[in-house]
């Protein structure tokens, strides 16, 4: 579980007590701006607040060694980043983000089926769509395999259908794994129809608290 109190950080994010479940699916919805991408920056340690405090599994952020919190939760950006010029070099790098050791080609391609991306491994991943880099990053993070995903609108690059499927085949593996996923949505329904529980941005930048 993570848990804000009293957490202020700029004129962002404002809230008495916000605590958020690890070990299951939470939607983080609000309007364009609101915060969302805020709250997943704070919960991946990428900032800090200006007052309060963030713990996980009942410890302050503070108390954890940076590189070991990022290992057991692991966040996805809204843009995609690429590391190293191969799809398979782009999979491979979750596992050394791990510390773990690579794995077969066998299991890239499967991780990468798993979220819908049908590419060669020897394909070059900068040419890759928005779309399929997305997918790419998704696939990472299955094989780095953290305790907790953090996911930025995911796969706003993708279309309707296509957006639905990946989520559906993704989440299915978080929860087979019973791995957390905290993930930001602009769609209610995609937020309805996957989530556990859903977090509106007003109860985290308005002084308010929620325990979903
Ligand atoms: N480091 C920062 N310093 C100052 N303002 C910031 C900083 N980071 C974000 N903001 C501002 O805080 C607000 C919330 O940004 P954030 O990216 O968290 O919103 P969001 O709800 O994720 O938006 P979107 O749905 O458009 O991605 C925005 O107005 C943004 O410009």
């Amino acid at each position: 579980m993570f848990q804000l109190d009293n957490v202020k950080y700029k004129n962002i994010i404002n809230t008495k007590q916000l605590t958020i479940p690890a070990d299951t699916i939470t939607a983080v919805t609000g309007p364009s701006g609101s915060g969302k991408s805020t709250l997943l920056r704070l919960l991946n340690y990428l900032v800090s607040p200006d007052s309060g405090t963030v713990s996980y599994h009942g410890k302050p952020f503070s108390a954890w060694e940076p590189t070991e919190l990022r290992r057991q939760v692991m966040m996805l950006p809204q843009q995609p980043v690429l590391f190293g010029e191969t799809v398979a070099e782009n999979l491979q790098a979750g596992r050394l983000f791990s510390g773990r050791e690579e794995v077969s080609e066998e299991k890239l391609t499967a991780a990468a089926q798993q979220c819908m991306l049908n590419k060669q491994l020897s394909d070059s991943a900068e040419n890759l769509s928005g779309g399929e880099q997305q997918r790419l990053s998704l696939a990472r993070l299955l094989l780095a395999g953290p305790d907790v995903y953090l996911l930025d609108e995911p796969t706003s690059a993708l279309d309707e259908d296509m957006e639905w499927n990946v989520m559906e085949r993704f989440l299915a593996e978080a929860r087979r794994a019973a791995k957390g996923v905290i993930f930001v949505s602009h769609a209610a329904a995609m937020a309805d129809h996957f989530a556990d529980h859903t977090i509106q941005s007003d109860s985290f930048t308005r002084g308010g608290g929620l325990k979903p």
